[in-house]
């Protein structure tokens, strides 16, 4: 169990804002910290929670969540949704704790920020990008449902969960019970479906089919959450998700009315991200 401070002044109510001006809950235990507390966190205890389970950090700007997951014996490494102006810190997070980066993993053409792919490449060449073969992005490698990512001696299930965008993957860690869903579902939310190849019905069907199914106890890990919450189970919300508890009809309903403005990378995010931030690579 670690107790994780984030930088800056508390509050009444057990939140703190950070020096990036952010509000976020704060968070104790379970092996999972923010490293917007990085400052908090000694290079050991990192050690030991990536190999526990899995390193949670955040991109300030976007609130996206990239996630490193790590062998401890062989020290092979992936990282999911990596963010290009973090690239600096997670690069150096990677060499801090002796870890050779195989896979750089996309879930999905992100709208919001441009992946560190590219630039993860270039500072550490035996690392290879990941995507859907589905989104028509340009990747080292393209994922199919049912394939699998191995790194070390372990293995990420990918189970195509489209609707979000056409490409959408979730990422399932059967040998820890825990799933990586990009924007599918988030925490007592879900993707918006109205861009890109948004459809609200194919969202409804992956979540049911393909995430819902898991075991009730797995642990979902979203690619953002705006409110400072890390990390909810099938569980939850199979019971609590105020959109996906509902019938397809009113989940439609919900998703055609969540007038939300267009993400304010979008312009620059989506023609880059079409080629995993690989732009400068091209010869
Ligand atoms: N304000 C943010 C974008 C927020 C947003 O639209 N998030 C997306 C995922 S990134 S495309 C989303 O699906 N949100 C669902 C929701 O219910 O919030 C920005 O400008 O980047």
């Amino acid at each position: 169990m670690y107790k994780t401070w984030l930088a800056g002044r508390s509050t009444r109510r057990g939140r703190r804002r950070t020096n990036a001006g952010n509000d976020h809950q704060f968070l104790k235990g379970n092996g999972f910290v923010l490293v917007s507390a990085e400052p908090c966190l000694t290079l050991q205890e990192r050690t030991k929670i990536l190999f526990s389970d899995s390193l949670l950090l955040l991109d300030y700007k976007s609130f996206t969540y990239s996630y490193i997951l790590g062998d401890p014996v062989t020290k092979e490494a992936i990282i999911i949704d990596p963010v290009i102006e973090m690239v600096e810190r997670d690069a150096r997070i990677i060499k801090d704790l002796g870890l050779e980066l195989k896979y750089a993993v996309n879930t999905h053409v992100h709208a919001d920020h441009v992946t560190g792919s590219g630039e993860l490449k270039k500072k550490l060449p035996k690392c290879e990008s990941m995507i859907s073969n589905v989104s028509n992005a340009k990747a080292d490698v393209k994922l199919s449902d049912g394939d699998k990512i191995d790194f070390g001696s372990f293995n990420l299930e990918v189970r195509s969960t489209p609707g979000h965008t056409n490409g959408c993957l979730t990422f399932v860690w059967h040998d820890k019970g825990m799933a990586f869903t990009g924007d599918a579902i988030l925490v007592r939310g879900c993707g918006r479906t109205d861009f890109q190849e948004g459809n609200s019905e194919t969202l409804y069907e992956s979540v049911h089919k393909k995430i819902f199914s898991l075991p009730s106890n797995f642990r979902l890990f979203p690619a953002h959450d705006y409110t400072g919450q890390t990390v909810t189970t099938v569980a939850e919300e199979k019971t609590l998700n105020p959109r996906l508890t509902k019938s397809k009809t009113e989940f439609k309903n919900i998703m055609e009315n969540l007038n939300l403005p267009y993400p304010k990378q979008i312009d620059k995010a989506l023609p880059a991200n079409m080629v995993c931030g690989l732009q400068d690579l091209q010869s």
